[in-house]
């Protein structure tokens, strides 16, 4: 990671009051290293730790976290209930909170800190920001040959069958702007795992609003294990297949209505 990219730490003011939900479940090895880069390289910026009572004890390490700085925040949820509950909790406590910006990051280091303020420069001139691996300059590091396979077909995959403009629209690193969060009808969002990215881009685009892509680097963690399994891997391409499906069925009834 450049160094350099930590001296613009001071434009996270630009966009508002900034938070990052970071969701945890089993991260005990890598959270305080994580909070503590992220509060280094973007000191305006607060964090919320969403935990769903690890039983590593990462809560508790949150709580300690959270009783040192101001800044970082934590909320207790009573069990395992998936990365997009995870994120639709801390969206609402966010919200609820004033924050004006609302971002997003994995708490195992692969998402890195030092490179927020693209995201968060380029949030500026749009509703969302997706960190991406798969626009020009962006990159993955210490991937299995298989993982990225799946990554850049799942991610054609839901290109071509949502017709959506967006390179990577699975990615776990991104900003919104409040009232993207708000125009969603977060109360709707049904997808718990995490299917939740590809929903949540895919009804910005929906509603009109604008959604970049900025690159970023990508890196595998090296302490703790990914919670990604083949079935919840089955299960997002299931979701992704019924919703394409039903856009084509709905667009066709349309059109059908349409001619008459
Ligand atoms: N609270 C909570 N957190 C969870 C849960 N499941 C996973 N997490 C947390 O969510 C983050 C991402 O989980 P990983 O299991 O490490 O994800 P990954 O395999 O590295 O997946 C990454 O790539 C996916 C596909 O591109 C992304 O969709 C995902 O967001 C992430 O960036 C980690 O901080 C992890 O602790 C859950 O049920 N509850």
């Amino acid at each position: 990671m450049a160094e350099a990219e930590t001296a613009d730490v001071d434009r996270a003011r630009g966009p508002g009051r900034v938070v990052v939900v970071i969701p945890t479940y089993d991260e005990a090895a890598n959270l305080a290293w994580i909070v503590g880069r992220l509060r280094r390289a973007q000191p305006g910026v607060d964090v919320l730790v969403v935990d769903d009572n690890s039983p590593d004890g990462t809560g508790d390490i949150a709580d300690a976290l959270a009783a040192e700085d101001a800044q970082v925040h934590v909320l207790h949820r009573t069990g395992k209930g998936g990365l997009g509950a995870a994120y639709l909790a801390g969206f609402a406590w966010a919200l609820a909170a004033g924050y004006d910006v609302v971002g997003e990051m994995d708490a195992d280091g692969s998402h890195q800190p030092e490179q927020l303020h693209r995201l968060l420069d380029a949030v500026r001139s749009a509703d969302l920001v997706i960190g991406s691996r798969w626009v020009p300059g962006g990159s993955v590091v210490n991937w299995p040959r298989r993982r990225e396979v799946l990554s850049r077909g799942g991610n054609l995959y839901v290109r071509l069958l949502l017709g959506i403009d967006v390179h990577d629209a699975t990615a776990g690193y991104r900003v919104f702007r409040r009232e993207a969060l708000e125009k969603i009808d977060l109360a709707s969002v049904r997808s718990t795992g995490y299917v939740f990215q590809t929903d949540l881009v895919t009804r910005c685009l929906r509603a009109g609003m604008v959604v970049r892509e900025v690159p970023i680097e990508f890196i595998e963690r090296v302490r703790g294990e990914s919670k990604m399994s083949r079935q919840v891997a089955l299960e997002s391409l299931e979701r992704i297949t019924l919703w394409g499906l039903r856009e084509r069925w709905e667009q066709a009834q349309a059109r059908r209505r349409n001619r008459r």
